[in-house]
């Protein structure tokens, strides 16, 4: 700060622009210099900026100013890409080393160059910089004070750039709502060519094309929105442009052949009528420009989801009614793709679940060139390529939060030609892994992870000879399960997997649904590879975990009347219900239907007075992701509930037992956390503020709590509910729980 706490003294703009005049008038609104002076040329744009207010005073040349600047003065050079070493040389001559330079000219390695042919060296008062902000208006009539409000500033500074001056530019900039960021010169010439640079030179070229045509008239009668959109950049100050292609001609020419290649080769695929290129190439797209859309609107999921802070409110009270179907199975949703992808033909799902778990196994098949259409309303169409068509990511795969999508792709990555690293969120790089690595370590593949633990990443090489494995599961896992059978689709000979008990078989029936032979008897699954999996139609039905909230919503709440419709009811699943009706619940299944191989049916639950049982631990597997809410259910009944066997809820998204528990005590509930389980002793839920550790289904478990509570439950770090029950607010609404979030 200057000593009267301002960001600098006096602010000099040579060029008095747009970019030069909406930093004067931004400084100025923002009170955080003593005085704005405009250099310029003409004195016509002095006079309009002195009319404008957004200049104090004005002077043509520098050389007029050099005795009055000192220390704590700065000099913004805001005059197009070739003309700054014009500045620089005036700045040379007429400045003290105390004033501090910086500029804003989109180049930053010419303009470097520009000053060390001056200079020398860089001089280390020179901070060089760039605000990402701009429009294709441009000269001082356009001038717009929250030009850089929000909007990125990147600074190049060097080894020989004194740290004084860096920050005072940094100050400066932050003080008209800047967000500063530093990069090297190199990289950040070479980011601007293909971000800003090249597009530019697209949309002047294409109006150009069209202005040329001889129906040109025509043409722009019915251009449209695509046209509007497209080009609207073409309008940018022509010299401007000239002198950035020109100072950056280097990375431009990179940029404009990378992109004229890939162009001429969707020109190839419209003339051979390649669909699946095409399609290849839009798909990706628009998941790229959704991906950016939500960037700026700060919605973005991928990948810092933690980043997101959303607490859940919820009043006391409330009813349960109607009826509704939850979204599309998430065990499901992942199998679909993968299934989808290593088969041949177009598969086709409908029900999918569009949460950020699933999506993230979708983004990874993209990752490996599978052209996959959708998600749109549920349906999915994947254009599968075969057991040995995936190719290598370019970069690691990010799969989020989700431990099915990690656990069961590296099954099927250790059975690649290539490499591949799988890389996850906060929460799940303190997942255990080696329950895979080890075995499939076993079967020879060539595959690490983490310490003791085998913490993510997950890193995998590639062109590994697998052998067929027999394996008695040391946990109840369908994770495990799941990634060994699919690690045998490439293993010579047959692999056999034992479970300690009965856990989920989508794996093996959705094989079977894609002409895969798998023989299941008893706590056995096996299968023989040299087989080939063929497209299907699969039906998603709704997920019994996400039902489960609603379903102990529903049996603790006085008056409740609720139906859930199409509900999966695949009896490795249904120990929820099992546990409910043993605690005493009222729930009806109607309208039992089998669908793509899983059955499914209707759940009419009406309240029921509770009570407290012991767990039989055969239902733990079948019941597994819906102990969080079941623990709710404990809470509202009658007597001691006790669970034990239960030791895998220790390693999910969070411990859930310990956090199942501090959440419950917190509310006024005596519960005790046990190595494998808990007791918990049914009682009054009071209200509080509960603490979900970013878990979905302790941030959903704690609002159905709500219902039964007598005072507010402030829930927090809820973010991650999107990762398997995106609309979970809205349905808990429209039933009547009152849930607000922020
Ligand atoms: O195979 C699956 O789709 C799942 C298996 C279970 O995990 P474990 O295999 O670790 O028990 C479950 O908790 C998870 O939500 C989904
Ligand atoms: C444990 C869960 O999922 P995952 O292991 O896929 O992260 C869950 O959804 O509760």
């Amino acid at each position: 700060m200057t000593p009267d706490g301002l960001a600098v003294k006096k602010l000099v703009v040579v060029g008095v622009g747009l970019i030069g005049s909406s930093l004067a008038a931004a400084l100025k609104a923002a009170n955080a210099c003593t005085e704005v002076i405009g250099v310029d040329r003409r004195t016509a744009t002095i006079k309009t900026a002195l009319g404008l207010g957004v200049i104090d005073r004005g002077v043509q040349a520098l050389a007029e100013l050099g005795d009055e600047l000192g220390s704590g003065d700065v000099v913004f050079v805001a005059v197009p890409t070739l003309s700054v070493e014009v500045v620089l040389q005036q700045c040379c001559e007429h400045l003290s080393s105390e004033v501090t330079i910086t500029d804003g000219a989109s180049v930053k390695g010419s303009v470097a160059e520009a000053a060390r042919r001056i200079y020398g060296e860089l001089p280390p008062q020179l901070v060089l910089g760039h605000p990402i902000a701009g429009s294709e208006k441009s000269g001082v009539a356009a001038v717009n004070p929250d030009l850089y409000r929000d909007h990125r500033i990147i600074l190049t500074p060097e080894s020989l750039t004194d740290p004084l001056h860096i920050e005072r530019v940094e100050r400066m900039w932050s003080a008209v709502g800047g967000l500063v960021m530093k990069m090297p010169i190199a990289l950040h010439d070479d980011i601007l060519a293909s971000t800003s640079h090249l597009p530019h030179a697209i949309a002047f070229s294409l109006v150009d094309t069209l202005a040329h045509d001889s129906e040109n008239e025509d043409i722009f009668k019915y251009a449209a929105g695509g046209f509007r959109d497209f080009t609207r950049i073409a309008s940018s100050d022509p010299v401007m442009w000239h002198d950035i292609m020109r100072a950056n001609r280097a990375s431009v020419l990179e940029a404009i052949d990378l992109f004229s290649a890939n162009l001429n080769r969707l020109r190839r695929a419209i003339a051979s009528d390649d669909s699946e290129y095409m399609l290849g190439v839009f798909t990706r797209a628009k998941e790229a420009r959704d991906h950016f859309t939500r960037l700026i609107n700060k919605q973005a999921f991928v990948p810092k989801m933690q980043n997101r802070e959303v607490t859940f409110e919820l009043q006391p009270g409330g009813q349960v009614k109607g009826k509704i179907r939850v979204p599309g199975d998430k065990s499901m949703s992942h199998r679909s793709i993968m299934l989808g992808s290593l088969a041949t033909g177009v598969t086709e799902v409908d029900g999918f679940l569009e949460g950020e778990d699933a999506l993230a196994t979708l983004q990874a098949f993209r990752d490996m060139g599978v052209v996959i259409e959708g998600p749109n309303n549920g349906k999915v169409k994947i254009h599968g390529v075969g057991l040995y068509g995936l190719q290598k990511p370019a970069g690691p795969l990010y799969v989020g939060n989700s431990g099915t999508s990690m656990r069961l792709l590296a099954g099927i990555l250790a059975g690649q030609s290539f490499d591949s690293v799988l890389i996850g969120d906060e929460s799940l790089s303190q997942r255990p892994m080696n329950r895979v690595v080890k075995p499939l370590q076993l079967m020879g593949a060539s595959i690490t992870a983490g310490g003791d633990k085998g913490l993510p990443p997950v890193v995998i090489q590639g062109g590994a000879k697998l052998t067929g494995l027999h394996y008695e599961l040391p946990m109840a896992s369908a994770q495990v399960k799941s990634c060994l059978l699919l690690a045998g689709l490439y293993a010579n000979g047959s692999t056999t997997i034992v479970e300690p008990a009965p856990t989920r078989d989508h794996t093996e029936r959705m094989l079977r649904g894609f002409g895969y032979q798998v023989k299941s008897e008893g706590n056995t699954a096996s299968l023989v590879s040299g087989g080939q999996l063929l497209s299907a139609k699969i039906d998603v039905p709704a997920d019994i975990s996400s039902a489960a909230f609603f379903l102990v919503a529903a049996s603790i709440t006085p008056g409740s009347d609720l139906t859930l419709t199409h509900v999966g009811m695949n009896p490795t699943r249904i120990g929820v219900i099992n546990i409910l009706r043993e605690m005493g619940a009222h729930i009806e299944i109607t309208d039992e239907a089998v669908v793509g191989g899983e059955p499914v049916a209707n759940l009419h639950v009406k309240y029921a007075p509770l009570h407290g049982i012991e767990i039989p631990e055969d239902q733990v597997p079948l019941a597994i992701d819906e102990f969080p809410v079941l623990f709710i259910a404990a809470s509202c009944a009658k007597g001691r509930t006790v669970l034990r066997g239960a030791e895998e809820l220790r390693v999910k998204e969070s411990d859930r037992i310990q956090v199942m528990v501090d959440g419950l005590v917190a509310l006024g509930i005596s519960a005790t956390p046990t190595p494998d389980g808990a007791i918990i002793e049914g009682g009054t839920l009071g209200g509080g503020v509960v603490e979900s550790h970013g878990d979905h289904r302790i941030a959903m478990a704690f609002s159905v709590a709500s219902l039964r509570a007598t005072a507010p439950i402030k829930i927090l770090n809820c973010a991650n509910v999107a990762t398997s029950f995106p609309n979970f607010g809205e349905l808990a609404t429209q039933v009547g729980m009152q849930l607000a979030h922020s």
